[in-house]
């Protein structure tokens, strides 16, 4: 089957699109940023309960469409372009009172770039700008953002969503819920981010380097990515902590590991 561009599955399923709406909780006072609303399924709900709703989509003619569908509602304000180049701050409204202000996110993602935007997220959340994501995604990805360390679905994508947020599955539909149908069955996720920096004692630039250098090259071991991350053999064998075997690979290893081994590396080249 023909695949169609721009990871355009659209939604046909009325329930599955008020859940997805649901799983954002109470949005009256929220402002909503909808990542490619595609002919807007999932908007035309939002519209109705958020209290400010940021569409992003890419394509011409859905932004097009949109705009024209929504042009009489004011807090509902289509974007044309790629999420990837859109930076989340500019979507936070003004803060009142003593909370920071944040925004919510919602999306049934475009597949091909489901972990681009992943981490594109990750970034606004370090910057303390997002509340809560409810997003769709292939659903093997989804297994794998949710899978614990030391099983053989965890990989990078799991430690840096669970570095940022607490993951609650919230369900998953088959081909048929879409139009056309994908190869492949959806979940939703709901995100709820809370980034762990403080907890693990670590700086979130910093740890977020360490984390990327860990996993950089699947097969390799720890030591081996971080040794080709310019860790010396020294270094490493000083800053080792007994708990981690020194043979793992970074897929067996447990975040919290992972911040005792990379607060023992800086407090070692400190030392040094
Ligand atoms: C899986 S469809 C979902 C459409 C709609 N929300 C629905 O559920 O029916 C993904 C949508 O993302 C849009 N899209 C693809 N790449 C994009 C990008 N880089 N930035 C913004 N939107 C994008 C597509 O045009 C499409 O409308």
């Amino acid at each position: 089957m023909k695949k169609p561009k721009l990871g355009q599955n659209f939604l046909v399923d009325e329930a599955a699109c008020i859940n997805i709406v649901g799983a954002l909780g109470d949005i009256r006072n929220r402002t909503v940023v909808e990542i490619g609303p595609g002919h807007g399924a999932i908007t035309t709900r939002l519209a109705e309960r958020a209290a400010r709703l940021h569409c992003i989509e890419l394509d011409d003619s859905l932004f097009r469409e949109l705009t024209f569908r929504f042009r009489d509602q004011p807090q509902v304000t289509i974007h044309h372009s790629d999420v990837l180049m859109t930076d989340p701050a500019a979507f936070v409204p003004e803060q009142v009172g003593e909370e920071a202000a944040t925004i919510d996110v919602v999306g049934n993602l475009p597949y091909y770039i489901t972990s681009d935007i992943l981490l594109h997220l990750f970034k606004a959340a370090r910057q303390g700008l997002l509340r809560r994501a409810v997003v769709m995604m292939q659903r093997e990805v989804a297994e794998r953002i949710a899978a614990a360390p030391g099983t053989s679905d965890y990989g990078p994508l799991s430690a840096f969503t669970q570095l940022h947020a607490s993951v609650v599955n919230q369900f998953t539909l088959g081909p048929n819920s879409f139009s056309p149908p994908p190869e492949v069955d959806s979940t939703v996720l709901r995100l709820d981010f809370a980034p762990r920096f403080d907890e693990l004692q670590v700086d979130a630039e910093g740890f977020n380097k360490f984390l990327r250098a860990s996993f950089a090259q699947k097969r390799k071991t720890l030591s081996n990515n971080l040794r080709n991350a310019g860790y010396t053999p020294q270094e490493l064998l000083a800053a080792w902590p007994a708990d981690i075997p020194p043979q793992v690979r970074s897929e067996a290893v447990s975040l919290e590991l992972m911040a005792k081994l990379y607060r023992a590396l800086g407090a070692a080249s400190a030392a040094g």
